[in-house]
């Protein structure tokens, strides 16, 4: 086999970049790792096509983004894979025949998963425990190319003897194999590139071996931190003389991002024509109904956005207004005024808002600066005279019902039905006595509580003479005492007394 080795040697480690220089700090400036990460800037539209693809996860919560639509991807179908040869040694290695395209990797970087999730078979092992795969396998893909599943490197509990024996192993793959068209490093898209990878890098740019950087994992990133991430990446490798400068991302889990990897793989092992054939069309149309979509939806975010501000600044005048009136008008129309300012200063709105917004000026004056607002009254006066009559009628109303209560009440009953039985108020006012009319006033007080009746009342018999009748009686003793009357007569308007017994 022949040698891939040669005399010139680029050394990868001279094209990197550090966080420091990507994100463009002072001198003087002293940040963390993660400060410098949360200061990179992302280009918008690279966020919108990982959004398109779905890469990366949303974030949760009142900033998702939820859409009525999504990107009709055209799936490209890769050949079934089955494994054909497994090597623990060189020799073992199956002979050149097909284009091979070769997955390496940080262990547990989801190598074997992308073999498997590629051409849609579960040929290879999986697991969660790093070091799973032991040996170089390779995996035919219906006799049209070669997908080779290596042993992952940088991983801590492996024994060292199978370390050092898998590196040269690997190394010898790639130094000698003459079909290997491309290896695919993978990185964890959560960590980025580590120090093992641009060591394996730094072999791959040494033995002149094309390579192509995969973010694996997309699904555990939240969009934007992918984006940067994607950014520090490309940075990073920009000038490495072997990396091929695109770096792709994918989520074997979710499936995002394997189409383009399969057409990448297509075109590396120089098979798009039989594979793509109307792909490119396909994708054409499905992405031009999908910016489509996206324009309509983000007019349609853009005048919602407007309608809010539109509504806030109508809710804020009315505000405005009422506190005008009570604290002062000035205040008002100042905060009327700019805020009327403010909310036409806003981009132009669509026909239908404009409407809306010339109307709402039209029944709002207030938005016209040069107009005052009218005058507080004082309503004070008024206030005062509605206390004074409210009392007034609280007070009368008082005092009818508790006479009604005397009124009807056993003491006054009785002493009337008493007098009228009496035989010298029967010969002087006649046998009909009643109260003088049919609503009387009976003065004086009732108290049970406090063992005490004084009342006298107008009476008139039906001989048309008038009287008074006085009744005054007394508890002896407490609750359950006996009561005495004290005075129980009627007064004549000569000066007579009648009296009407006990
Ligand atoms: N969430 C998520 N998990 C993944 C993805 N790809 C692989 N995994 C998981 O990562 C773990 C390791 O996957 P493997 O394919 O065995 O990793 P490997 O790189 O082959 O590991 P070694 O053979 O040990 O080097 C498994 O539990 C996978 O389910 C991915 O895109 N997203
Ligand atoms: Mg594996």
């Amino acid at each position: 086999m022949a040698s891939r080795t040669s005399k010139a040697v680029p050394v990868f480690n001279t094209s990197v970049k550090t966080l420091q220089e990507v994100v463009k700090l002072g001198k003087s400036e002293e940040l963390s790792n993660r400060q410098l990460f949360a200061r990179l800037q992302v280009d918008p539209k690279t966020v919108d096509r990982l959004d398109m693809l779905r890469l990366g996860s949303e974030k949760q919560g009142r900033f998702e983004r939820k859409k009525w639509f999504r990107y009709e991807e055209p799936e490209v179908k890769l050949p079934h894979v089955s494994f054909f040869a497994g090597a623990q040694v060189v020799s073992s290695f199956p002979h050149e025949s097909l284009p091979e395209v070769g997955i390496v990797g940080r262990s547990n970087v989801g190598k074997s998963t992308l073999v498997n999730q590629l051409c849609g078979s579960s040929a290879a092992r999986v697991s969660d425990k790093p070091g799973l795969t032991q040996q170089i396998n390779f995996y035919t893909a219906d006799n049209d190319f070669h997908l080779v599943d290596m042993p992952g490197y940088g991983f801590a509990y492996a024994k060292e003897d199978a370390q050092k024996h898998w590196l040269p192993l690997i190394e010898s793959y790639i130094r000698e194999r003459k079909t290997l068209r491309r290896v695919l490093v993978l990185l964890d898209a959560r960590h980025g590139i580590k120090a093992n990878d641009r060591e394996f890098m730094a072999l791959l740019d040494r033995t002149h071996t094309k390579y192509q950087l995969i973010l694996t994992k997309c699904d555990l990133v939240h969009r934007i931190d992918l984006a940067k991430r994607h950014l520090l990446v490309s940075q990073e490798v920009d000038k490495a003389r072997n990396c091929i400068p695109r770096v792709m991302m994918l989520s074997a889990k979710h499936g995002a991002g394997l189409n383009e990897l399969r057409k990448e793989i297509l075109h590396t092992c120089s098979l798009g024509q039989k594979y793509l054939g109307t792909h490119k069309k396909k994708e054409a149309i499905a992405q031009a109904e999908y910016f489509e979509q996206l324009k309509v939806y983000k007019d349609t975010a853009r005048a919602k956005k407007r309608r809010h501000t539109l509504l806030l600044s109508q809710l804020s005048l009315t505000l405005a207004r009422s506190r005008a009136t009570t604290r002062g008008i000035a205040l008002g129309r100042n905060y009327s005024a700019q805020i009327g300012a403010a909310a036409t200063a806003a981009s132009p709105l669509p026909n239908t808002l404009q409407q809306k917004w010339e109307s709402a000026h039209a029944k709002n004056p207030a938005f016209a600066v040069e107009r005052d607002l009218p005058t507080p009254k004082n309503r004070k006066r008024e206030i005062g005279l509605f206390m004074v009559f409210a009392t007034i009628t609280w007070g009368a109303g008082s005092i009818i019902a508790f006479n009604y209560q005397r009124m009807t009440s056993t003491p006054v009953t009785a002493a009337l039905f008493t007098a009228r039985h009496n035989d010298e108020v029967r010969e002087t006012l006649g046998s009909q006595l009643n109260f003088t009319s049919s609503f009387p006033w009976i003065s004086g007080d009732i108290s049970h509580l406090k063992g005490f009746v004084e009342v006298e009342f107008d009476v008139v018999g039906d001989k048309g003479l008038p009287g008074r009748l006085v009744l005054k009686s007394r508890r002896t003793g407490k609750q359950n005492g006996e009561w005495k009357t004290t005075e129980f007569y009627i007064a004549m308007a000569d000066g007579r007394k009648i009296d009407c017994g006990e």
